[in-house]
C-alpha cells in the first residue's frame, strides 16, 4: 500500500469519540475489505449480549454472577434501584472520607495528619491504582501512594524504607476482593509488624476495600480498623479500577476521579453504538479478531508514546489474559483462548525490542498510543524549530512506519492528554472492547478458574514444607538428605518440591535450617537447630 493509499484508508475508517477527543486509526491494520462484512453477524451477537449484560443478566455462568462495571461510572442503568444507591453513596463515602483525611479530622493518632498511602493489593486490587498513581500523579499530590503488591519480603523492606519515618503518617489500605488472598494477606501482616514495631495502632492506620463478610472484613471490624469500603460480587477485580479499589487511592491521593468516571461514561456512550465502523471498541475487537485468526495467533504489543502510560501494558495485560485466556468456550468445548499482551513506552522501546518488531519473527501486532498534548507548559527548543515532544512523534511515526514496510500491523489510539477523562475513557474503551471480542470467541471472559490450580498447588507446597519442618525438628540428632526427608513425610514422588523448599529454608538462617555438604548437591543434608 502507498503513502497515499494509507491516507484514504485513515480517512475511511477512522472512528473518533469526539466527547473525549479520542481516535482509533485502523489504516495500517491489512483487513481485506468484505472482511467486516463477514464480521457483522457475530458483532451483532455481541452487540446483544453485551446490552444483556448492561442490564444485569449472569453474564459470568460459570460463577452466576452478574458483570456490573459499567454501573460504577453510570449508576442510574444499575438493573435494581437498591444498587444504584449502594454505587452512588460509595463513591460519596470515597469523597468524604478522603476529604475528611485531607483536612485532618481522620487523623493518626500520632501525627497531626495522614501524608502517604499504602495500598497492599495484588492483581486486579493493585494494577489499576498502579496505573492510576502514576498516570496522573504529579509532585504536588495531597499524598504519595505507595504499593505493597507481592509476598516478596525484600520488595515488602523496600517499600518501609522508602517511607522510612514517615508510617505514623501512613495510612495503610487494603484491598481484597475475595478478603483471602494470601500475597495481600501477607503485606498486611507485614504492615502491621512494622507499625507495632514503632509503637503504633495499627488499626488506627488501617482501612479496607473487600466483599462483605470476607475474611479481611472480619479481621477490619475485629481490628477496629477506620472504614471499609465495599467491593462487590459483580464487579471483576480486572475491572474494579472504577470502584472503591481505584477510586479511594486516587481521591486520597488528589487525583480527578469524577473527570476518571466521567470519561469512562463517555466512552461507555460511544461504544453502545451497534454501527460498528463508528464503535471503537467494535473496531478494536475486530482488529484483535482479524490480526489473531480469532485464535490469538498474534501478540498484542501495546505502545503507548508517553512515560505517564508505561503501566498501561501491566494493567491491559491482566484486563486481557485473564479475561480472554480461556481452556474452554461457552459450550464446554476446549478452545485454548487468548490474546497474549505486553510492552512498555516508545521511544525507549525503540533502543530495545522493537529491532525484533521490525526484523525479527511476525507474531504480533501493535496499538500505538499517541498524545497530544506534549506538556504542562512550554517547551524548550533542543534544536532550531524542534522540541522533545516533536522527536517523540517523529520516533513514534518513524517507529510506525518501518513496522508497516516489513508488514507488521498496527493500530493507532491518539488521545488528546493524559488526563483523568482520557484515562477513564482509555480503560474503558478496553473494557469493552475485551467483553465484545470474548463474544465474537464465544467464551465467558469474566471468571479466572485457571489461578486455581497454581493457588492449589502453592498450597501443597506449604504444607509438606510444614511436614518437613515438623520431620527435621523431631529428629535434630543427624542430617537428611531430600531423598529421605520426601520418604519419611509420605510423599517419596515430591522430592524435588521437598529439596526446593530445603534449600530455600538453608539459605534464610532465620528458619533455622542448616545444611551439611555431601559428596554432591543432592546429597546435601539438612539439618533443624
Ligand atoms: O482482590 P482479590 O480477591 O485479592 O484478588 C486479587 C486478584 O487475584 C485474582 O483473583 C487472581 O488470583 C485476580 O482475578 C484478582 O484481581
Amino acid at each position: 500500500m502507498t503513502e497515499r493509499q494509507l491516507w484514504e484508508r485513515y480517512k475511511k475508517y477512522l472512528c473518533g469519540v469526539e466527547s473525549v477527543g479520542l481516535t482509533l486509526d485502523v489504516s495500517r491494520m491489512n483487513f481485506a475489505e468484505d472482511f467486516l462484512e463477514r464480521m457483522r453477524g457475530p458483532m451483532e451477537k455481541a452487540f446483544d449480549a453485551m446490552a444483556a449484560l448492561e442490564k444485569g443478566a449472569i453474564s459470568n455462568p460459570d460463577e452466576k454472577r452478574r458483570v456490573g462495571h459499567y454501573w460504577l461510572r453510570a449508576p442510574e442503568l444499575a438493573p435494581e434501584p437498591a444498587l444504584t444507591k449502594e454505587i452512588q453513596d460509595t463513591v460519596a463515602a470515597v469523597r468524604a472520607f478522603s476529604e475528611d483525611v485531607h483536612a485532618g479530622r481522620v487523623k493518626p493518632p500520632k501525627a497531626d495528619r495522614f501524608t502517604r498511602v499504602l495500598l497492599v493489593g495484588i492483581g486486579g486490587s493493585a494494577l489499576g491504582p498502579q496505573l492510576v498513581a502514576d498516570a496522573l500523579g504529579t509532585a504536588v499530590d495531597r499524598m504519595q501512594v505507595f504499593f505493597f503488591d507481592n509476598t516478596d519480603p525484600d520488595g515488602m523492606d523496600r517499600v518501609l524504607a522508602q517511607l522510612g519515618g514517615t508510617l505514623a503518617e501512613t495510612l495503610t489500605v487494603v484491598i481484597s476482593k475475595s478478603g483471602g488472598t494470601k500475597e495481600t494477606r501477607n503485606g498486611m501482616v507485614e504492615a502491621e509488624r512494622a507499625y507495632q514495631q514503632k509503637g503504633l495502632e495499627f488499626g488506627r492506620h488501617a482501612v479496607a476495600v473487600t466483599g462483605e463478610g470476607s475474611e479481611l472484613d472480619r479481621y477490619a471490624k475485629k481490628g477496629n480498623w477506620l472504614r471499609t469500603f465495599p467491593m462487590w460480587d459483580w464487579v471483576g477485580g480486572r475491572t474494579s479500577v472504577l470502584s472503591a479499589v481505584g477510586l479511594l487511592p486516587a481521591r486520597l491521593q488528589g487525583l480527578d476521579i469524577d473527570g476518571m468516571l466521567a470519561g469512562a461514561r463517555d466512552m461507555d456512550v460511544a461504544t453502545r453504538e451497534r454501527d460498528m465502523l463508528r464503535n471503537p471498541a467494535a473496531m478494536m475487537a475486530l482488529m484483535w479478531f482479524h490480526a489473531g485468526n480469532g485464535r490469538g495467533q498474534k501478540d498484542l504489543v501495546i505502545l503507548p508514546y508517553k512515560d505517564r502510560l508505561l503501566l498501561l501494558s501491566r494493567y491491559l495485560q491482566q484486563l486481557v489474559m485473564e479475561s480472554l485466556g480461556k481452556e474452554k468456550d461457552l459450550e464446554g468445548k476446549v478452545v485454548n483462548q487468548g490474546l497474549a499482551v505486553y510492552g512498555n513506552k516508545g521511544s525507549t522501546d525503540q533502543h530495545a525490542y522493537v529491532q525484533q518488531l521490525r526484523e525479527g519473527v511476525s507474531n504480533f501486532f501493535a496499538t500505538f498510543v499517541e498524545v497530544l498534548k506534549d506538556r504542562e507548559g512550554t517547551s524548550m527548543r533542543v534544536e532550531e524549530d524542534f522540541t522533545s515532544g516533536d522527536y517523540l512523534l517523529g520516533f513514534f511515526l518513524g517507529t510506525r512506519r518501518a513496522l508497516f514496510e516489513k508488514g507488521r500491523e498496527s493500530m493507532t489510539l491518539t488521545v488528546p492528554d493524559v488526563s483523568a477523562r482520557t484515562l477513564g475513557a482509555l480503560i474503558a474503551l478496553h473494557e469493552r472492547a475485551v467483553g465484545l471480542y470474548a463474544s465474537l470467541v464465544n467464551i465467558n471472559a469474566y471468571h479466572q478458574p485457571g489461578v486455581e490450580a497454581g493457588k492449589k498447588a502453592a498450597g501443597a507446597v506449604l504444607e509438606l514444607q510444614r511436614k518437613v519442618l515438623a520431620k527435621l525438628r523431631g529428629d535434630k540428632a543427624k542430617g537428611h538428605t531430600a531423598e529421605e526427608l520426601a520418604t519419611a513425610v509420605g510423599s517419596p514422588d515430591e522430592v524435588e518440591t521437598v529439596f526446593k523448599v530445603l534449600e530455600h529454608l538453608a539459605a534464610n538462617a532465620d528458619q533455622g535450617v542448616k545444611r551439611e555438604p555431601g559428596a554432591n548437591r543432592f546429597d546435601t543434608r539438612f539439618r533443624a537447630g
